[in-house]
């Protein structure tokens, strides 16, 4: 990053006033009966409507359409462990997106936790409060435990973004790629480097979508992970090969898919020249991908390369996903994100993908030509279609699957933001 645009990184952070976020208010507070309204005495009225029914907090107050995002800092992006506070303008920013994309009213909460077990406590505790629970940047293995405590504790979605957000933007974004490499979900080989939250959940989703577990080989920081390690956790070890690989480079010669869900800089040019004809490199790591998209194009020219960023081609981020999938899963009070839902919104991604691109988006993208390629496997985020059309998927298939405990939103399609 130069210097110049790392003073327009905090200069945004910093102006009009410190942080992205404010709250406004949605009813009048300025007459001795509003306020009588809003406070004593009138508040009075809804408490007691939602002590004698819960579900009227749903028209009561804003919970249906306020979820927390919430973090212990412990897998901040790709920077690692750096606490709950340097996580804030990241967990700022994922409210902001939720507004932004979705509608959705969203706050931050970083928590000081522990253990595992008091962040679970935490959480739990607060999470009556809320539409639902966007669980960010928390590390492997603990994020896994996390999230199963939490899912089974609360009454509203509870969503491990890294995970699963990341799992359905990779897997939209792979399967378009694949299609214009010609080549098959079943017949590819892929190469994962970094075995953590994204990982797993990505070569999981990958698999449901039709890969093959044998043409897999996750990679975590002491290299491939197969049968003889004895230094790895339970969910590392679902991914155990009965192979001679070991390093990065061995695994790489003839791979068709790069997936790096890891940290800057560890694909070298070497070796993706060693890849198989048309691959596909999908570098995740934020805010630096495994490999830069520069020297991966002057590497070779046949592949398709996709970073986490917003400033190259192919953007697989998982803000692609969560504003959306949360919208729908509000809007019909799913109790939970299900796979049914998972997959529903990885086709409603794909499908846009395949649309001519509107204008304004174009246009929000410097005026580039946008259109299903190499350049272009999935929409941009700013696309006014991705509300209506993932919302729609998700609350459909959160209806058919039983998720929801609301028939689908009469008010759907949605209007674009
Ligand atoms: N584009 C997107 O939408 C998203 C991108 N990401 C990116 O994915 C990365 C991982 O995030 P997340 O899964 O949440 O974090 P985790 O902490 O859960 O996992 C990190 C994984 O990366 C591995 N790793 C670290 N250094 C290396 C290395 N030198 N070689 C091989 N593997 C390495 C770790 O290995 P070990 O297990 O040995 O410690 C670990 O398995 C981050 O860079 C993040 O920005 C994450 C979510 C979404
Ligand atoms: C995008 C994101 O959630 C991450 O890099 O952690
Ligand atoms: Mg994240």
């Amino acid at each position: 990053m130069t210097d110049a645009m790392r003073q327009a990184a905090l200069d945004y952070h910093a102006l009009p006033t410190p942080g992205k976020l404010s709250v406004e208010l949605t009813t009048p507070a300025q007459t001795q009966e509003d306020l009588s309204l809003a406070y004593s005495p009138g508040v009075a009225e809804p408490v007691r409507e939602i002590a004698k029914d819960p579900e009227t907090a749903y028209l009561y107050t804003g919970k249906g359409n306020l979820v927390a995002v919430i973090s212990d800092g412990s897998a901040i992006l790709g920077l690692g462990n750096l606490g709950p506070l340097a996580s804030k303008p990241v967990m700022e920013g994922k409210s902001l997106l939720f507004k932004r994309f979705a509608g959705i009213n969203s706050v931050d909460i970083e928590v000081d936790a522990p253990s595992p077990e008091q962040f679970i406590q935490t959480v739990a505790n607060i999470a009556v409060s809320f539409g639902g629970i966007n669980l960010e940047d928390i590390k492997a293995p603990e994020c896994f435990h996390i999230e199963e405590a939490l899912i089974e504790r609360c009454q509203v979605p509870v969503f491990h973004d890294d995970q699963h957000g990341t799992a359905i933007v990779t897997v939209a974004g792979m399967l378009n790629a694949l299609d214009i490499q010609g080549k098959r979900i079943e017949d590819v080989r892929i190469v994962c480097l970094g075995a953590g939250a994204a990982a797993t959940a990505c070569c999981k989703l990958l698999l449901a979508a039709g890969a093959r577990k044998e043409q897999i080989t996750m990679l975590d920081s002491r290299g491939v992970i197969h049968s003889g390690r004895t230094d790895i956790n339970a969910y590392k070890g679902e991914w155990a090969r009965d192979t001679d690989m070991r390093t990065l480079d061995d695994a790489i010669d003839g791979a068709d898919v790069f997936l790096g869900v890891s940290g800057p800089d560890l694909l070298s040019a070497d070796q993706l020249a060693k890849m198989a004809p048309r691959p596909i490199v999908f570098a995740c790591s934020n805010p630096n991908p495994e490999i830069s998209p520069e020297l991966a194009h002057r590497t070779r020219d046949d592949l398709i390369m996709a970073t986490g960023r917003s400033d190259y081609p192919n953007q697989v981020n998982n803000v692609l996903c969560f504003p959306f999938i949360f919208r729908g899963a509000l809007d019909v009070r799913a109790v939970r994100i299900n796979e049914a839902m998972k997959l529903a919104a990885i086709e409603a991604l794909r499908k846009i993908a395949h649309l001519p691109v509107p204008d304004a988006v174009r246009e929000g993208y410097g005026g580039i030509e946008l259109a299903f390629g190499p350049e272009y496997i999935l929409p941009k985020p700013t696309d006014p279609r991705l509300l209506p059309e993932v919302a729609a998927a998700v609350a459909q298939a959160a209806v058919d699957s039983g998720a929801a405990r609301l028939p689908y939103p009469q008010h759907y399609p949605l209007a674009p933001l």
